[in-house]
């Protein structure tokens, strides 16, 4: 699909002057040491952005789902877009209904962009995951169609450690169960089974940034860690890379997952990994809920090879708060409810104040660029482009976008239709089957802009094509 709906110009190539907070404190802000300083003290030339035309910004539509953060609606409806934000996800059909209309939608975990709903998405330019995961987003659909996503790699990952830290504490002492027998008036003091966590081994399932994270969190508490990982990760601390799942398994008083849903992780933990794992050790899943077969925990919590497990992740999850967790949304839900020292936790891994904050700004920060700018810098879809920004210094400029098939011949073509006018600067770059240019050329009258852009527009090789100038 390569429609004209979706070539969207911009009125503002703005910088962005929001702070990034990774305080430890709800007020406090981080402040770049450059921030305080005026650009004339650093002796640099100030150039004004370039105002662009012809659309002004409240064109944009901007649809938000899942209670993104204030942060990030701030960000974006201080540039003047149509922002309408939604606290929980859509059912696919409300959300096809809605998608049709917007240029940008920004989601959390929930909310499934499938072909089928990407399909109906006939101006969409941008996706914003406002969290890590991207397994929600049919993302090689989405680059066919030249609709970029972007996400925060690493804003919630020490929430998510941290949330396993006490997790780990809470199934070694059944705190769980104690709490919840008081909770309904009942005294039980016990210390069977009870257990510190100095000295225990923690194996850790995949060493990326939340699971290296956790690794220096566990150490510091007296744990031994060892992880594994399909790719050769520098070890932290005393931390030592296991060769096999197996070895893992065998070796650990604790299993915690850190991988991304794939089709090699799904059921990655099932009946034989529960067999290899040591009896009365702990399963903890804050990864994706598709990881473990969650039928084989409940046989290996009911006879005792495992003894507790916390889960903060499910194959299928309520679509906003309120919503039941019954076993009209997983059959096995009700078993699961009723086993013992299983802590269940509403995918909350990266639900903090300071993760949830620094996402909106860094997400909100990132389709900023894109819609004004074109930089697709942090893409997990498209490849890194970037070009510096075009200034009141250079009025009569265009910036062309032309998202193309990767096929030969196509800068030839895409030049020759550019020659009348001076390439200012121009990149380019692909991933796959896509290829993603800028070119900033000079010289240019508004009504020659759409001459190019006609012709452009019949290239074989044309994805979607924008101008902002
Ligand atoms: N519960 C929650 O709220 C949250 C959950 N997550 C989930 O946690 C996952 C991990 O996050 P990050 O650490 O940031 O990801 P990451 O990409 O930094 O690390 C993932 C690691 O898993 C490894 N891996 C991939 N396939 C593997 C396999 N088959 N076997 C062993 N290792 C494998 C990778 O090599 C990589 O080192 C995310 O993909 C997301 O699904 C992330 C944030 C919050
Ligand atoms: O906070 C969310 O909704 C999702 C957290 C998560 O799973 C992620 O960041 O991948």
């Amino acid at each position: 699909m390569a429609t004209q709906a979706r070539d969207i110009a911009n009125r503002s190539l703005m910088t962005n002057s929001n702070v990034l907070s990774v305080s430890t404190s709800p007020t406090a802000a981080f402040h770049s040491p450059l921030s305080s300083l005026g650009a004339s003290q650093l002796g640099r030339v100030v150039t004004q952005p370039k105002q662009l035309k012809p659309f002004d910004t409240q064109d944009i539509k901007i649809l938000l789902l899942e209670n993104v953060n204030q942060s990030g609606k701030d960000i974006l409806k201080g540039q003047g877009y149509q922002v309408e934000a939604l606290k929980s996800s859509l059912p696919e059909d409300e959300l096809i209904e809605k998608i049709r209309d917007v240029h940008v939608i920004g989601i959390r975990s929930k909310t499934r962009l499938t072909e089928r709903v990407l399909r109906e998405a006939k101006h969409l330019i941008v996706v914003g995951c406002f969290c890590i995961g991207t397994n929600q987003v049919d993302l090689e659909y989405a680059a066919k169609e030249g609709i970029a996503v972007f996400n925060s790699p690493f804003a919630n990952s020490r929430s998510v450690a941290e949330l396993v830290i006490g997790e780990i504490i809470v199934l070694a002492r059944q705190l769980g169960d104690r709490s919840n027998e008081l909770h309904s008036g009942t005294w039980n003091k016990v210390s069977a089974k009870c257990w510190e966590i100095r000295g225990k081994t923690l194996g850790i399932i995949g060493y990326g940034h939340i699971g290296s994270q956790l690794s220096v969190l566990a150490e510091a508490m007296g744990m031994t860690v060892i992880y594994y990982d399909v790719v050769n990760h520098m070890a932290l601390g005393s931390a030592k890379q296991v060769p096999t799942l197996e070895a893992l398994l065998n070796g650990s008083d604790f299993v915690t997952l850190h991988v991304p849903e794939l089709p090699e992780t799904k059921n990655m933990i099932g009946a034989p990994q529960f067999e290899q794992m040591k009896t009365g050790s702990y399963l903890i899943n804050a990864s994706r809920g598709t990881v473990v077969d969650i039928p084989a925990l409940i046989n290996a919590s009911r006879n005792g090879k495992i003894a507790g497990a916390a889960l903060d992740v499910y194959p299928n999850e309520p679509g906003g708060n309120g919503d039941y967790f019954t076993s009209n949304l997983n059959a096995w839900a009700e078993d699961l409810r009723s086993l013992k020292n299983i802590i269940l936790s509403p995918h909350i891994g990266g639900s903090t104040e300071e993760a949830q904050r620094s996402i909106g700004v860094e997400v909100g920060n990132a389709l900023v660029r894109y819609v004004n700018s074109g930089v697709t810098l942090g893409a997990v879809n498209l490849p890194e482009v970037s070009l510096r920004s075009l200034t009141l210094d250079e009025p009569n400029h265009a910036r062309v976008i032309y998202i193309h098939h990767n096929v030969p011949g196509v800068l030839k073509q895409v030049n020759k239709v550019l020659s009348d006018h001076n390439v200012d600067k121009q990149t380019t770059d692909s991933k796959g089957d896509v290829a993603y240019l800028m070119a900033d050329i000079s010289d240019v009258q508004p009504g020659e802009i759409k001459d190019i852009a006609d012709r452009l527009e019949v290239l074989p090789s044309r994805i979607l094509t924008r101008f902002l100038y």
